[in-house]
């Protein structure tokens, strides 16, 4: 008998702002970032195995199947939890890696969701967030769910609600390493951090952005053309660039104008992520 597949979406996020304050003494950046998700990401599905295997049935070029943030998120999920079940995965691969929207994060983060309810855990959203933290600083902002202002190393969040406009998001062909843009010297790493709440319009800059444009021309490209439209910026350490639209209509346009020459995709902004909505949904 085949076995019924859960299937959830793993959404991209944005940076909206991104601060850098200091830098701790096991050398992890402390950030002030601005996160929201969009209608767009990755798919996964999810089947039972009772033999206690846990296995990503999609190979991915570059990621070793053990070292696939979605295979070590269930493994970790299964130790800590003592679970003696299994599971096959299935990935549905859309959002560039090294990209800067979260794809790695986001699909470890949909797997520990995924699992607590195929699993039936009943593990609370503390506990999956304090996992996740151990597989990326941007993991637990996509177990919780919703659009949030971020400091320390990106985990300490408390959420906001911004406009969710369209965006069309530019996808420059090169991959940026999170931990080499950390580890440039060159890198801003001392703007003082900001106190007042909800944070004052104007400070949308992301201090990454010289450093990556400079390392990767290709980035300060997008950012160029798309700037002739709309405040163009860059999410996370790169690669991709975007800008907000009132309407799809208008993001669509723009898109059509630039994508002849680049990659790129338009989707809308939301505060309540996609994979939340689902399996609320599913409940
Ligand atoms: C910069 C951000 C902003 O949202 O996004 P991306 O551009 O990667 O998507 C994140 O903080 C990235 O989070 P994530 O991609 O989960 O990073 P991790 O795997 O934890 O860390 C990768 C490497 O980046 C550096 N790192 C990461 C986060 C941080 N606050 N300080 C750091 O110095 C460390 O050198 C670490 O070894
Ligand atoms: N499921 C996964 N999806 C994407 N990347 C993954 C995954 N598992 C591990 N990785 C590794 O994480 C790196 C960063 O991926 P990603 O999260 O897409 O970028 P970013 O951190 O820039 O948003 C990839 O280059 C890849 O080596």
């Amino acid at each position: 008998m085949s076995q019924a597949r859960l299937t959830l979406p793993a959404p991209a996020k944005l940076n909206l702002m991104l601060h850098i304050t200091g830098r701790r003494a096991d050398g992890y950046h402390e950030l002030q970032t601005l996160f929201q998700f969009l209608d767009y990401g990755d798919e996964l599905s999810f089947a039972l195995r009772d033999d206690g295997e846990v296995r990503l049935q999609t190979e991915i070029a570059d990621v070793p199947h053990d070292s696939n943030l979605i295979v070590r998120a269930a493994r970790a999920l299964k130790e800590q939890s003592g679970c003696p079940l299994g599971v096959d995965i299935w990935l549905k691969k859309v959002l560039p890696m090294g990209g800067g929207i979260g794809g790695g994060s986001s699909d470890a983060a949909t797997t520990l969701l995924g699992l607590n309810h195929l699993w039936q855990l009943g593990w609370d959203e503390d506990r999956l967030a304090g996992l996740g933290l151990k597989l990326g600083a941007d993991v637990p902002v996509f177990v919780r769910g919703h659009a949030a202002f971020a400091e320390g190393i990106g985990e300490i969040l408390t959420p906001v609600t911004p406009e969710e406009p369209w965006y069309l998001v530019l996808v420059p062909q090169v991959s940026v390493s999170t931990a080499e843009i950390f580890s440039d010297p060159l890198l801003t790493r001392d703007t003082p951090p900001i106190k007042v709440r909800p944070v004052p319009k104007g400070n949308s800059r992301n201090d990454c952005l010289p450093v990556v444009t400079r390392r990767y021309p290709e980035v300060g490209n997008a950012l160029n053309l798309l700037g002739k439209f709309t405040e163009a910026k860059l999410t996370g350490t790169g690669s991709c660039v975007f800008g907000a639209f009132p309407s799809k209509a208008e993001a669509d346009k723009v898109s059509a104008l630039l994508t002849e020459t680049l990659t790129g995709f338009v989707a809308k902004g939301a505060n309540i992520s996609m994979l939340h909505r689902k399996l609320q949904a599913l409940l």
